[in-house]
């Protein structure tokens, strides 16, 4: 674990002596879209055009942020446009490393580097940034386009449209206000939540974290005890960015980051609704909990110090869901 200063790899814990015990995520810097015709986007500048086999994903299964991109790139239809690389699960004293010794550990296909801080360098041999996954890279530029998974799943729902016909929209536009809303407290209180409770370095940035983790947690049941999905009929990116949290939580948040108030399992909309995405097409397919349990329960020796997996239970995650049931079947909100 650590970060690149002036291009060069320190390794360093998460410092939380300066935040009162508190985890403070820091921002992602590379921040360019990538457009049906290559002008800029929201932000960064422009000359990254949608083209069959100009992007390389990297990612690591474990990651609940790269997971997000994993399942856009699958839902739009999107492999035979963007290859992946799969860093090994352990996340160690060099940071994300391209081993092969882990089944499903893809090393780096594209340039064959060992560590993932040298893709960082080969884009800007000066970065002073975290080291984080998923990178989107431009093999024909050699940069990285972003490490911002929350835009790259905006880029992977529309931008490539054209190539594949696929036009499934999962951020329609009526309903942006909306999902936005709904974003900003699952990132804030359960995506981010059960890191902060985590990596908290004190009882109160922990009580801080996990109250309010709970709380939506039951928020989220409420709303998904009259809607069939959090905006109502319609699976949105409001889904897939809770999903990913979801998924991991009995496995993982829920012992080694001390979210033991509840399980997903407990909460019976959640967890059929857990189902319902899970078995959706394409979907089971990025869930890798070997590589999930291995990088939480091995990597972060500062909380687990003896590196033991724990037995963690089993999950029939293709039991039937029941949510295609009437009364979960409301008008659609727009
Ligand atoms: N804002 C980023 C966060 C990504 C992130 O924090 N990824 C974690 C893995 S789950 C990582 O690579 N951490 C390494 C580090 O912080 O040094 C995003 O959503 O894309």
């Amino acid at each position: 674990m650590g970060l690149l200063v002036d291009g060069k790899w320190q390794d360093k814990w998460y410092d939380t002596k300066e935040t009162g015990g508190k985890f403070v995520r820091s921002a992602s810097q590379f921040r360019n879209w990538v457009t049906p015709d290559g002008s800029a986007g929201p932000t960064g500048t422009a000359g990254f055009a949608a083209e069959s086999g100009r992007y390389h994903l990297y990612v690591s299964y474990a990651c609940p942020w790269a997971h997000r991109a994993l399942i856009f790139r699958a839902l739009k239809g999107l492999e035979d446009h963007i290859s992946v690389s799969v860093v090994h699960p352990d996340m160690l004293g060099e940071g994300w490393e391209f081993r092969t010794d882990f089944d499903g550990a893809s090393g780096d296909t594209l340039m064959g580097l060992r560590y993932m801080h040298e893709v960082y360098t080969s884009a800007q041999p000066d970065a002073s940034t975290r080291v984080t996954v998923p990178v989107l890279w431009d093999k024909q530029t050699g940069t990285i386009v972003s490490n911002e998974s929350s835009e790259i799943i905006r880029m992977f729902n529309s931008a490539f449209d054209g190539l594949t016909g696929n036009r499934d929209d999962y951020w329609p536009e009526p309903l942006r206000d909306e999902i936005e809303a709904i974003n900003d407290r699952v990132y804030d209180t359960i995506n981010n939540g059960v890191y902060k409770a985590g990596f908290a370095t004190s009882q109160q940035a922990y009580d801080e974290a996990v109250r309010p983790l709970f709380d939506s947690l039951d928020w989220v049941e409420a709303m998904l005890s009259e809607n069939r999905y959090l905006l109502g009929d319609r699976v949105t990116e409001a889904d897939w960015r809770l999903f990913t949290t979801l998924i991991r939580f009995d496995k993982v948040y829920h012992t080694h980051f001390k979210c033991n108030f509840k399980r997903i399992v407990d909460y019976p909309n959640i967890w059929d609704y857990v189902r319902e995405l899970y078995q959706r097409p394409g979907v089971a397919a990025t869930v890798n909990f070997d590589h999930i349990t291995r990088h939480y329960y091995y990597s972060h020796d500062t909380i687990n110090p003896y590196r033991i997996l724990p037995i963690t239970p089993d999950l029939d995650l293709w039991a039937p869901h029941g949510r295609d049931r009437a009364s979960l079947q409301s008008l659609p909100k727009s």
